[in-house]
């Protein structure tokens, strides 16, 4: 693993029309949120390079880790600590042969894939969806806990577990094995993103990862 300590809360930005991305970042920052990924859909490159690299320098900031979904050219220009990449994008031994000394993470949806992704390289896996969640369409069913607890139970690195992820649910997906929690809409649709970033952070405490582990 490259991160020491692996960070529990993983805040993914979000996009959509209408978003004040920065806002947002600044807002988890500011409540303790030990990682931000950089998750943009929309817009040109440039525009994605110049939000990246802003997140990054926040991120510095605040000593907090800054992952770039998608995209190894984008995370290698804004020196950002590492890339989340899923099926669609290019493959895990690929980016582990390019960002060496940076984190890789990789989206498993179940146990098979995420044993592959280990072998090539993945420091970190992603799991879900572990509930339904509106914030992204075309995800397969549900994989639950049940799911996600056998893809943690294949594996030897740190579980992320997404998807549909509240306050209520951190403590299940701990006890089925997650060192660690993905959201987008549980901050950015949050009345006070920072008091959201707090309560996530306290219930993962509390369910015994202190900054995580
Ligand atoms: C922590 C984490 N897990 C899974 C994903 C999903 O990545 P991917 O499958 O590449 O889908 P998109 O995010 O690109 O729509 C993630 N981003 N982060
Ligand atoms: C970006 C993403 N990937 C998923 C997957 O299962 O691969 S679910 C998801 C969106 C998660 O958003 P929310 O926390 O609002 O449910
Ligand atoms: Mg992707």
């Amino acid at each position: 693993m490259r991160v020491p300590s692996f960070p529990p809360l993983h805040v993914i930005t979000d996009d959509r029309p209408g978003r004040d991305v920065l806002a947002t970042v600044t807002a988890a920052l500011s409540a303790g949120a030990p990682c931000i990924q950089v998750r943009t859909k929309h817009g040109r490159d440039r525009d994605r390079l110049t939000l990246a690299r802003a997140v990054v320098e926040r991120c510095r900031e605040a000593s907090a880790t800054c992952i770039v979904n998608d995209r190894i050219d984008l995370a290698l220009a804004a020196d950002a600590d590492g890339v989340h990449l899923g099926a669609d994008d290019l493959p895990v031994a690929v980016a582990r042969r390019l960002v060496a000394t940076r984190l890789v993470g990789g989206t498993a949806r179940d146990p098979a894939q995420a044993r592959r992704l280990v072998a090539e390289g993945a420091d970190y896996l992603g799991v879900g969806p572990v509930h339904a969640t509106t914030t992204k369409d075309g995800l397969p069913a549900p994989l639950g806990l049940t799911g996600l607890r056998q893809v943690v139970q294949a594996v030897d690195v740190p579980v992320v577990a997404i998807a549909g992820i509240t306050v209520a649910r951190v403590a299940e997906v701990v006890e089925a094995g997650a060192r660690g929690i993905a959201v987008i809409g549980a901050v950015a649709d949050a009345d006070d993103p920072a008091t959201a970033t707090a309560a996530l952070l306290d219930a993962l405490a509390d369910a015994g990862t202190a900054d995580g582990a």
